[in-house]
């Protein structure tokens, strides 16, 4: 199996109000390629913080210790940002390309690697490129895609990311195709006639009805599920080698989180991606994912195969989340564990 990306002792501490909020403590994990990979907690357990970290998105008011190594072999870009026509409103990236990058690991070149400080003094993230202040469901409250535009010109082509909230993340005021296009074009070079072709393309794979209208229609004239099939459309544009998925069915109802889940199970086997699929639901992230790592407070606290965790779970809190669902609906999470036949 080979690695896609190794994290080791990586700790981020957010200065809030003059506090400082510990979000993630000393976490030591690794990502395979092609995996389908779940991080589950309650909430404030640090879920979002990591997958922002690993995207490179963290805020410019975070310190950060650690690393994050990318053994990627044919990354295309020294930065792996989410295009900026599906961020959430992130003010601005937190990277300086001069101070932290993400790069490329070849045979016979030394893996790239996300340095950060460590714990305590500053880190790589350039407070010269901004704030993440003001988060919503989605991120933050100042959507600037211009800026983000401006720092990631090589952006989103290695890491899509999908955001909880759709509305937060698709621009209300350009028409949905033209933020398909837009990635296409921007990362992969090709013509408008090009990128529009292709965002066609990826509105029939998202299973948007009528893709040819779908193409003209603006977020506020689509459900809640179809705007997130348009953002997850956007996130692969660009043939992403990961794909992150944040808290992405929370705010669905229950049958179309299930088709969106099966939706992103399909295009990531598709399109071979691994997927980095974040949630609070171990009973949904067990449905989809190999691997689960269960943070708490910070913590990471169990990291195992999907079907031991959920057969036999090592820590206390990792049962009690377990607990939780069991009474509510147990028979997914025995059928993954492999008792129900
Ligand atoms: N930009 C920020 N500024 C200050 N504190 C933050 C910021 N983002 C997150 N935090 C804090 O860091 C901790 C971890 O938050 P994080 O969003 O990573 O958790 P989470 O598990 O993803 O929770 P949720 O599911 O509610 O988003 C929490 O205490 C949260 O309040």
């Amino acid at each position: 199996m080979t690695a896609l990306l190794s994290i080791r002792d990586l700790t981020v501490t957010y200065r809030h109000d003059g506090r400082e909020v510990a979000a993630l403590n000393h976490v030591s994990l690794d990502v395979t390629a092609g995996e389908r990979f779940a991080i589950i907690g309650e909430s404030g357990s640090g879920k979002s913080t990591l997958a922002l970290a690993i995207a490179g998105l963290l805020p410019g008011s975070s310190k950060v210790g650690g690393s994050i190594e990318w053994k990627l072999p044919n990354l295309r870009s020294p930065h792996a940002f989410a295009p900026p026509s599906v961020l959430p409103s992130l003010p601005k990236l937190g990277i300086s390309p001069t101070r932290g990058e993400i790069g490329s690991s070849v045979a016979g070149t030394p893996p790239a690697a996300l340095e950060f400080g460590e714990s305590g003094n500053d880190s790589a993230i350039s407070p010269q490129v901004g704030e993440m202040s003001g988060r919503t469901e989605g991120g933050a409250t100042d959507r600037q895609p211009a800026s983000l535009r401006d720092h990631t010109p090589l952006g989103g082509r290695d890491i899509g990311f999908v955001f909880q909230d759709p509305s937060a993340s698709l621009d209300p005021v350009m028409a949905v195709g033209e933020q398909i296009a837009e990635v296409a074009h921007t990362h992969l070079g090709l013509t408008w006639s090009q990128s529009y072709a292709k965002a066609k393309a990826l509105l029939e794979r998202v299973r948007l009805p009528d893709p040819d209208a779908a193409l003209r229609a603006y977020p506020h004239q689509l459900s809640g599920g179809q705007k997130q099939r348009v953002a997850i459309a956007a996130a692969i544009a660009a043939g992403p080698k990961l794909l992150i998925a944040d808290e992405a069915t929370s705010a669905l109802d229950t049958i179309v989180q299930a088709e969106i889940v099966a939706l992103i199970r399909q295009l990531v086997a598709e399109d071979g991606m691994t997927l980095l699929f974040v949630s609070h639901d171990i009973a949904l992230a067990a449905d989809l994912a190999e691997r689960i790592a269960v943070f708490q407070h910070g913590e990471l606290v169990e990291f195992g195969a999907t079907a031991q965790i959920v057969a036999s779970p090592r820590h206390a809190y990792t049962r009690a989340l377990l607990d939780a669902h069991l009474g509510l609906d147990a028979e997914p999470l025995l059928r993954q564990a492999g008792a129900l036949r």
